[in-house]
Formats: structure tokens, sequence, C-alpha cells
């Protein structure tokens, strides 16, 4: 991470198939292609061409924003103040429930949108503000349809298990749409309730409406586990959904470890990569339950321990690090630099949420070189290659490399580092954004700074 290739005088070839067919020096490249006709050219004198940036962990769908929260915040409050007082993810998830699916996709567009003029190319989407079926089904559809109808490549998570619902005001199946659910349960789900026992609760459910408002932890888990998991399975297989995570915050007060290990392992049951939150306001041990699990990426990690560190690093899982979360919420940042040391695969990652507004990887590269004491190529490297890591999918994304996909930042700066460097500079500096070889964003007033 410390020596990232940079080629002086360089060029770089993308086909039709919107992968990469040279890259390297121009003198060579010009005379391997010599005759060649090219639809479209681009002189990048003077200018920089990176990777497209993968940014590793957003909450991008969501109605409401909490910019009285960011005030009560400042005035002292903790998150988890906020949250307990049925604000934080309570308060977006009751808007969220009540938004209609154009409203979500609206918003999710033009987010994604401003994420691709940041330079972002390929981004991880979670679920999460829904806590029930039908509005995690609302959220996901919404992913998929921003997937179908935006050049920016999207990696999209389940993450119903982002909060125990305090107001349970979602789906209630029918006894015999329950009956008919292939609840996976054991083996390998840990402390999950038996199928029978499901079956039991979900007719107390149909029965007794009223008993839904709120659950308790455990409630919350056998419905992911018996309800949500299973449509979501459903819906994969016939190809109406496309699911490639699965999430669970993993903390104090939210979902407790065996919980989490039960959430996880039904989701990887059912062939999705887990990609969880663990670790951030006190420490849970879960870096060794993503050992166990065979996680690959853990997000947070403000409180990790050593022995946690050690775990990821034997067991090669992704450190998603998210300075912003640090920074807003006044925490001390994770320890990056002994992940670094330990050699631990860090990624970075916006974490652009309501209580996070942050759409920028080079604001967060930026940040974690200044919080988190990365170097300038380290920062680099973990929103590119070890970010694509994190995603499964650096044997397509993350780098400058034949037969990879096209996906280019090209800025108007002498030095790569600029985009770092000059923080929240992005918008006057990012010249070109390209994805498979089609120019998603062209900036024409880019300054001389
Ligand atoms: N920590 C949990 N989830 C988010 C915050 C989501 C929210 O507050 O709405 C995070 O990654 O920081
Ligand atoms: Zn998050």
């Amino acid at each position: 991470m410390q020596t990232l290739a940079v080629v002086e005088n360089g060029s770089v070839v993308i086909g039709h198939d919107g992968l990469i067919k040279a890259v390297g020096s121009a003198d060579i490249i010009e005379s391997q292609f010599k005759g060649a006709k090219f639809d479209n050219v681009l002189d990048a004198s003077g200018m920089c061409v990176l990777p497209g940036l993968v940014d590793t962990h957003t909450h991008p769908v969501w109605a409401g924003d909490r910019v009285h929260e960011f005030a009560m915040k400042l005035a002292g409050a903790t998150y988890m103040e906020v949250h307990e007082a049925g604000g934080g993810i309570h308060f977006t998830v009751t808007h969220t429930r009540s938004a209609t699916e154009q409203h979500l996709l609206d918003g999710l567009k033009s987010r994604l949108e401003r994420m691709m003029r940041a330079g972002t190319t390929l981004v991880e989407c979670k679920s999460g503000y829904g806590l029930e079926l039908d509005t995690e089904l609302k959220m996901l559809r919404v992913i998929n349809s921003a997937r179908k109808s935006l050049p920016i490549g999207i990696s999209a998570t389940y993450c119903g298990a982002h909060a125990v619902p305090k107001l349970f005001q979602g789906h209630v199946a029918a006894a015999g749409e329950w009956r008919r659910r292939d609840f996976d349960g054991p083996p390998g789900t840990g402390g999950c309730r038996s199928r029978r026992e499901a079956q039991v609760n979900a007719g107390d459910q149909v029965k007794n409406p009223t008993k839904n408002r709120g659950k308790t932890m455990e409630e919350a888990t056998q419905d992911i586990v018996a309800v949500q998991l299973p449509k979501i399975k459903k819906l994969t297989a016939s190809g109406d959904l496309q699911v490639d995570n699965i999430d669970a915050f993993c903390e104090k007060g939210v979902f407790d470890l065996n919980s989490t290990r039960c959430i996880l392992q039904a989701g990887k049951n059912m062939g999705l990569n887990i990609n969880f939150h663990g670790d951030e306001l006190h420490p849970m041990n879960s870096a060794n339950l993503g050992a166990e699990l065979g996680a690959l990426a853990i997000s947070h990690l403000e409180e990790v321990t050593d022995d946690g560190i050690a775990a990821m690093a034997t067991a090669k899982i992704s450190a998603v690090l998210l300075p912003t979360t640090a920074y807003i919420l006044r925490l001390s940042p994770p320890r990056a630099r002994d992940m670094l040391d330990a050699g631990v695969i860090v990624a970075l990652g916006s974490d652009f949420n309501p209580n996070a507004y942050c759409c920028s990887m080079p604001m967060v590269m930026h940040l974690a070189c200044v919080m988190m004491k990365m170097s300038m190529p380290e920062a680099l490297a973990a929103s590119t290659i070890n970010a694509a890591y994190a995603l499964n999918r650096s044997h397509t994304h993350g780098s400058l490399e034949m037969g990879k996909q096209g996906d280019l930042v090209i800025i108007n700066a002498p030095r790569w580092e600029h985009l770092v460097y000059q923080f929240g500079g992005h918008q006057e500096l990012i010249r070109y954004v390209i994805i498979k070889g089609e120019i998603v964003y062209e900036n024409d007033k880019v300054l001389n700074l």
C-alpha cells in the first residue's frame, strides 16, 4: 500500500466491452495500436488518471434528513442517546416506511450522481431503514432500479438488522403464508430458534397484531431469519432482486453477538457475503465472530481489540474504516496504523447516511490521512483495490489493469495526491469520471488551482 505504481506519460485503452485493453507507457501503446480507430480520444496531458474510487459503506436510501439531530449532537448528545430516545435510525425508519418507492428512488439517484461527480464508480448500498419485510424489500427494489438506470456500479446489502424496531408497523404474514416459508434454521445458525418456534411465533403475530408494537432483539432476529431472509432468497432466485451482502449492527443495545451470528450465518447460507457493523461504540468481539463465520469485511472497528486485529489479519477480513463517523460523533478514530502494521486489508468508506452526510471519497481519504495517520498512497489503495476486495470485486475493479473494468477518474493536477490534499477541492479538480469507458461526468469548469 505504500508504493503505488505511477506511470509517467501513460495511456489507457478501453474497448467497446468497457474493459481495459492496455495500460502503460504512451509510446509503447501508440505503436501497439498504430492504425487503430478510436471512438473517442481524451488528451489528459498535464493531468492524472486514477482508478475509479470505490465506496465500501453507504446507507443512501432514506427519506427525512436529520439536520436537527446534528444540532443536538453538537450540543453534546451522544449517538446512542439520540437512538435510545427514538431518534437516529428510528427517525429515519419512520420516514422511510411512509415514503413512496419513487420518492426513495429519486433521492437515491441524486445521491449516487453526487457520489459519481466526486469520483466514485462502485458503491456499496445498504437497506436497513425498514426493519420489517415490506420496507426492506422496498429499499432493495429501489437499489435494484438504480443499478439498472445509472452507470455507477452497485453492491447491494441487506441490512434488516440495522436496529431493533421500536414500533413494529410492518408486515404481518398470513399463517399459511408463513408456514410455506423455508426457514433454513440450524445447522450453523448458532442460537437461532427452531422452525417450530418460528411457526408458533408467526401464529401469535397473526392472532395478536397489537403484540407487534415494538420487538425484543430475539423477536427481531427471528423475524429476519424466518421471514425476511427467506423472502429475499425467493426474490433473488427468481431474478427479481440482486442482493450481494448481509449486514447487521453488532452493538450493545442493538444486536448482541449471538443474534448477529444467527443473522449473518443465515445470510451466508443463502450465498451472501458477510459484511457487517462491528465494534463501533463498544468492544463486542465482532472481529473474532467475523473470523469464525468467514466474513469478507467488518465496518467501523473503532473499539476493536488487539486480539480482534490479529484475528482479522489471519482470516484476511477487510477492515472497512469510516473516518466520517469518528469525525461527526467525536469518537476516537479506528486504529488504522495498528491494523496496517498487523497486515489487515484496510479499506475506506464514506458511511453516507443521515447521520454522516458525506458523499465524497476524496474527503474521506483526506480525513483518513489526518485523523487515522494513513499515508496518501495507503488512503488511495484503501479507496480502490482494497475497497474492491471488501466488496468481492477486486478481480474486476480497483486498479488500472488489463481485463479490468475501464473506470477512471481524471484530475486536472500534475500529481494525483492533489485529490487527497485539497480538502473539499474535488469539485474543481475532477475533469472526467469514466465508467466502462463511457464519460459519465465531464467538468469543463476546471480551475487552475
Ligand atoms: N452504526 C450504524 N449505522 C450507521 C448509522 C446509520 C444512521 O445513523 O442512520 C453507521 O454506519 O454509522
Ligand atoms: Zn453503517
